[in-house]
Protein backbone atom coordinates (compact mmCIF):
# COMPACT_ATOMS: atom_id res chain seq x y z
CA UNK A 1 0.00 0.00 0.00
CA UNK A 2 1.66 3.64 -0.98
CA UNK A 3 1.34 6.03 1.58
CA UNK A 4 2.59 9.60 1.51
CA UNK A 5 5.39 8.67 4.45
CA UNK A 6 7.85 10.97 3.93
CA UNK A 7 8.01 14.32 2.84
CA UNK A 8 11.64 15.41 1.97
CA UNK A 9 12.36 19.22 2.50
CA UNK A 10 13.32 21.08 -1.16
CA UNK A 11 16.09 24.02 0.22
CA UNK A 12 16.17 26.22 -2.58
CA UNK A 13 13.27 25.18 -4.17
CA UNK A 14 10.24 28.00 -5.08
CA UNK A 15 6.87 26.29 -3.37
CA UNK A 16 4.55 28.12 -2.61
CA UNK A 17 2.85 25.97 0.44
CA UNK A 18 -1.15 25.20 0.41
CA UNK A 19 -2.85 24.03 2.99
CA UNK A 20 -3.18 20.41 4.01
CA UNK A 21 -6.16 18.40 5.10
CA UNK A 22 -6.34 15.29 7.25
CA UNK A 23 -10.13 14.70 6.03
CA UNK A 24 -9.80 10.59 6.03
CA UNK A 25 -11.10 9.54 2.78
CA UNK A 26 -10.12 12.43 0.78
CA UNK A 27 -7.08 12.40 -1.60
CA UNK A 28 -3.73 13.30 0.36
CA UNK A 29 -3.05 17.19 -0.68
CA UNK A 30 -0.02 18.06 -2.09
CA UNK A 31 2.66 20.09 0.12
CA UNK A 32 3.04 22.75 -2.39
CA UNK A 33 2.46 23.62 -5.93
CA UNK A 34 4.54 25.65 -8.52
CA UNK A 35 2.59 27.42 -10.96
CA UNK A 36 -0.15 26.19 -9.88
CA UNK A 37 1.09 22.44 -10.54
CA UNK A 38 0.65 20.43 -7.40
CA UNK A 39 4.06 18.99 -6.00
CA UNK A 40 3.78 15.58 -3.99
CA UNK A 41 7.87 15.50 -2.94
CA UNK A 42 9.14 12.30 -1.29
CA UNK A 43 6.01 10.75 -2.11
CA UNK A 44 7.16 7.32 -2.87
CA UNK A 45 9.41 5.05 -0.37
CA UNK A 46 12.48 3.85 -1.73
CA UNK A 47 10.45 0.26 -1.55
CA UNK A 48 7.72 1.54 -3.67
CA UNK A 49 9.72 3.01 -5.93
CA UNK A 50 12.07 -0.03 -6.68
CA UNK A 51 8.94 -1.81 -7.26
CA UNK A 52 7.68 0.43 -10.03
CA UNK A 53 11.14 -0.32 -11.65
CA UNK A 54 10.63 -3.84 -11.61
CA UNK A 55 7.01 -3.72 -13.01
CA UNK A 56 8.47 -0.51 -15.37
CA UNK A 57 10.90 -3.20 -16.65
CA UNK A 58 8.51 -5.70 -17.56
CA UNK A 59 6.88 -3.38 -19.61
CA UNK A 60 10.21 -2.46 -21.53
CA UNK A 61 10.88 -6.14 -21.90
CA UNK A 62 7.04 -6.46 -24.25
CA UNK A 63 7.68 -3.17 -25.67
CA UNK A 64 10.88 -1.71 -26.37
CA UNK A 65 12.02 1.87 -25.57
CA UNK A 66 12.21 3.65 -29.26
CA UNK A 67 13.85 6.94 -29.79
CA UNK A 68 10.94 8.86 -31.34
CA UNK A 69 11.25 11.68 -34.00
CA UNK A 70 9.43 14.57 -34.39
CA UNK A 71 6.93 15.63 -36.91
CA UNK A 72 9.72 17.51 -38.52
CA UNK A 73 12.21 15.00 -38.21
CA UNK A 74 13.92 15.67 -35.63
CA UNK A 75 15.12 12.46 -33.11
CA UNK A 76 14.03 13.55 -29.54
CA UNK A 77 16.76 12.77 -26.63
CA UNK A 78 14.41 10.85 -24.45
CA UNK A 79 13.99 7.24 -25.29
CA UNK A 80 10.20 5.93 -25.20
CA UNK A 81 7.45 3.28 -24.31
CA UNK A 82 3.77 3.07 -23.09
CA UNK A 83 1.40 0.66 -21.17
CA UNK A 84 -2.50 1.30 -21.22
CA UNK A 85 -5.02 0.92 -24.01
CA UNK A 86 -2.92 4.03 -25.97
CA UNK A 87 0.37 4.87 -26.64
CA UNK A 88 2.03 8.29 -26.95
CA UNK A 89 4.01 8.10 -30.49
CA UNK A 90 5.38 10.98 -32.27
CA UNK A 91 6.90 10.22 -36.24
CA UNK A 92 6.73 12.55 -39.32
CA UNK A 93 3.12 11.67 -39.35
CA UNK A 94 2.44 13.99 -36.03
CA UNK A 95 1.85 13.70 -32.17
CA UNK A 96 -1.34 11.26 -31.34
CA UNK A 97 -1.99 8.21 -29.34
CA UNK A 98 -1.75 5.05 -31.17
CA UNK A 99 -3.44 1.99 -30.15
CA UNK A 100 -0.40 -0.11 -31.39
CA UNK A 101 3.77 0.29 -30.47
CA UNK A 102 5.69 1.23 -33.57
CA UNK A 103 6.70 -2.16 -34.48
CA UNK A 104 3.30 -3.18 -33.98
CA UNK A 105 2.56 -5.01 -31.19
CA UNK A 106 -0.59 -3.82 -28.54
CA UNK A 107 0.83 -2.26 -25.34
CA UNK A 108 1.06 -4.07 -22.36
CA UNK A 109 -1.12 -3.44 -19.67
CA UNK A 110 -0.37 -0.85 -16.91
CA UNK A 111 1.14 -2.19 -13.70
CA UNK A 112 -1.21 -2.00 -10.81
CA UNK A 113 1.59 -0.66 -9.09
CA UNK A 114 1.40 2.27 -11.32
CA UNK A 115 -2.55 2.40 -10.89
CA UNK A 116 -2.42 2.90 -7.15
CA UNK A 117 -0.66 5.94 -7.23
CA UNK A 118 -3.36 7.10 -9.78
CA UNK A 119 -5.76 6.19 -7.46
CA UNK A 120 -4.59 7.60 -4.46
CA UNK A 121 -3.71 10.93 -5.76
CA UNK A 122 -6.71 11.55 -8.55
CA UNK A 123 -9.36 9.00 -7.64
CA UNK A 124 -10.98 5.43 -7.85
CA UNK A 125 -13.60 6.85 -10.35
CA UNK A 126 -11.54 6.49 -13.62
CA UNK A 127 -7.90 4.51 -14.00
CA UNK A 128 -5.42 6.55 -17.06
CA UNK A 129 -5.81 5.27 -20.65
CA UNK A 130 -1.82 5.23 -20.52
CA UNK A 131 1.05 5.24 -18.97
CA UNK A 132 3.85 7.15 -21.36
CA UNK A 133 7.56 5.72 -19.96
CA UNK A 134 10.30 8.01 -20.56
CA UNK A 135 13.71 7.67 -19.97
CA UNK A 136 16.25 10.03 -19.97
CA UNK A 137 19.99 9.11 -20.43
CA UNK A 138 22.97 11.11 -20.36
CA UNK A 139 22.03 14.77 -21.64
CA UNK A 140 18.14 13.87 -22.62
CA UNK A 141 15.99 16.63 -22.05
CA UNK A 142 12.24 17.63 -22.83
CA UNK A 143 11.39 20.91 -24.80
CA UNK A 144 8.59 23.31 -22.96
CA UNK A 145 5.68 21.52 -24.15
CA UNK A 146 1.58 21.32 -23.18
CA UNK A 147 0.15 17.96 -23.04
CA UNK A 148 -2.84 18.63 -25.19
CA UNK A 149 -3.56 15.82 -27.81
CA UNK A 150 -6.09 14.07 -25.11
CA UNK A 151 -9.70 14.53 -25.59
CA UNK A 152 -10.90 15.81 -22.40
CA UNK A 153 -8.56 18.42 -19.71
CA UNK A 154 -10.39 18.14 -16.90
CA UNK A 155 -8.63 15.09 -16.35
CA UNK A 156 -5.07 16.06 -14.72
CA UNK A 157 -1.87 14.36 -15.66
CA UNK A 158 -0.22 12.48 -12.91
CA UNK A 159 3.70 12.18 -12.97
CA UNK A 160 5.97 9.95 -11.52
CA UNK A 161 9.94 10.45 -11.14
CA UNK A 162 12.25 7.60 -10.68
CA UNK A 163 16.36 8.17 -10.75
CA UNK A 164 18.13 10.87 -11.44
CA UNK A 165 17.57 14.09 -10.48
CA UNK A 166 15.51 16.44 -13.27
CA UNK A 167 15.29 20.71 -13.35
CA UNK A 168 11.62 20.63 -14.12
CA UNK A 169 10.52 23.76 -15.40
CA UNK A 170 7.18 25.32 -15.65
CA UNK A 171 5.17 28.13 -17.14
CA UNK A 172 1.69 29.27 -17.51
CA UNK A 173 -0.61 28.40 -20.57
CA UNK A 174 0.91 30.83 -22.89
CA UNK A 175 3.73 30.08 -24.94
CA UNK A 176 6.96 32.38 -24.06
CA UNK A 177 5.68 33.93 -20.65
CA UNK A 178 7.53 33.69 -17.46
CA UNK A 179 8.48 30.24 -16.19
CA UNK A 180 9.93 28.80 -12.99
CA UNK A 181 11.86 25.87 -12.11
CA UNK A 182 12.14 23.37 -9.36
CA UNK A 183 14.42 20.12 -8.70
CA UNK A 184 12.48 16.97 -9.27
CA UNK A 185 14.05 13.82 -7.35
CA UNK A 186 13.30 9.99 -7.09
CA UNK A 187 10.01 8.94 -5.96
CA UNK A 188 8.13 12.33 -6.41
CA UNK A 189 5.11 12.96 -8.04
CA UNK A 190 3.69 16.14 -9.79
CA UNK A 191 0.03 16.47 -11.13
CA UNK A 192 -1.03 18.71 -13.74
CA UNK A 193 -4.66 19.65 -13.10
CA UNK A 194 -7.00 22.14 -12.93
CA UNK A 195 -5.92 25.75 -14.21
CA UNK A 196 -2.53 23.95 -14.36
CA UNK A 197 -3.52 21.41 -17.14
CA UNK A 198 -2.27 22.96 -20.19
CA UNK A 199 0.53 24.58 -18.35
CA UNK A 200 3.75 24.58 -20.36
CA UNK A 201 6.75 21.98 -18.80
CA UNK A 202 9.86 21.06 -19.62
CA UNK A 203 12.59 18.67 -18.14
CA UNK A 204 15.93 21.24 -19.03
CA UNK A 205 18.28 18.49 -17.69
CA UNK A 206 19.23 15.45 -15.85
CA UNK A 207 21.85 15.59 -12.74
CA UNK A 208 23.69 11.89 -13.61
CA UNK A 209 25.03 10.17 -10.21
CA UNK A 210 22.09 11.80 -8.13
CA UNK A 211 19.93 8.59 -7.41
CA UNK A 212 21.16 4.60 -7.27
CA UNK A 213 17.55 3.52 -8.03
CA UNK A 214 18.58 2.56 -11.30
CA UNK A 215 21.67 0.50 -11.55
CA UNK A 216 23.21 1.97 -14.81
CA UNK A 217 21.57 5.72 -13.85
CA UNK A 218 19.18 8.35 -15.66
CA UNK A 219 15.84 9.25 -14.98
CA UNK A 220 12.90 7.27 -15.62
CA UNK A 221 9.49 9.31 -16.20
CA UNK A 222 6.02 8.00 -15.72
CA UNK A 223 3.53 9.80 -16.89
CA UNK A 224 -0.64 9.11 -16.59
CA UNK A 225 -3.35 10.22 -18.74
CA UNK A 226 -6.82 10.11 -19.69
CA UNK A 227 -7.25 9.87 -23.71
CA UNK A 228 -10.29 9.87 -24.57
O1 LIG B 1 9.87 13.91 -17.65
C1 LIG B 1 9.08 14.70 -17.15
O2 LIG B 1 9.13 15.01 -15.96
C2 LIG B 1 8.01 15.33 -17.99
C3 LIG B 1 7.54 14.48 -19.15
C4 LIG B 1 6.50 15.17 -19.97
O3 LIG B 1 6.25 16.32 -19.83
C5 LIG B 1 5.76 14.42 -21.00
O4 LIG B 1 6.05 13.25 -21.25
O5 LIG B 1 4.83 15.00 -21.58
FE1 LIG C 1 4.41 16.80 -20.84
Amino acid sequence: MLQATRSREKLGNPVEKSSQSDESGAEPQPAGTIRGVALYPGYLSGAEQAALVDDIRTVIAAAPLVQPVTPWGKPMSVRMTSAGRYGWVTDRRGYRYDERHPEGMVWPPVPDSVLAVWRQLVGPGRDPDCCLVNFYAGAARMGLHQDRDEADFSWPVLSISLGDDARFRVGGTERGGRTESIWLRSGDVVILGGAARLAYHGVDRIAPGTSTLLPKGGRINLTLRVVD
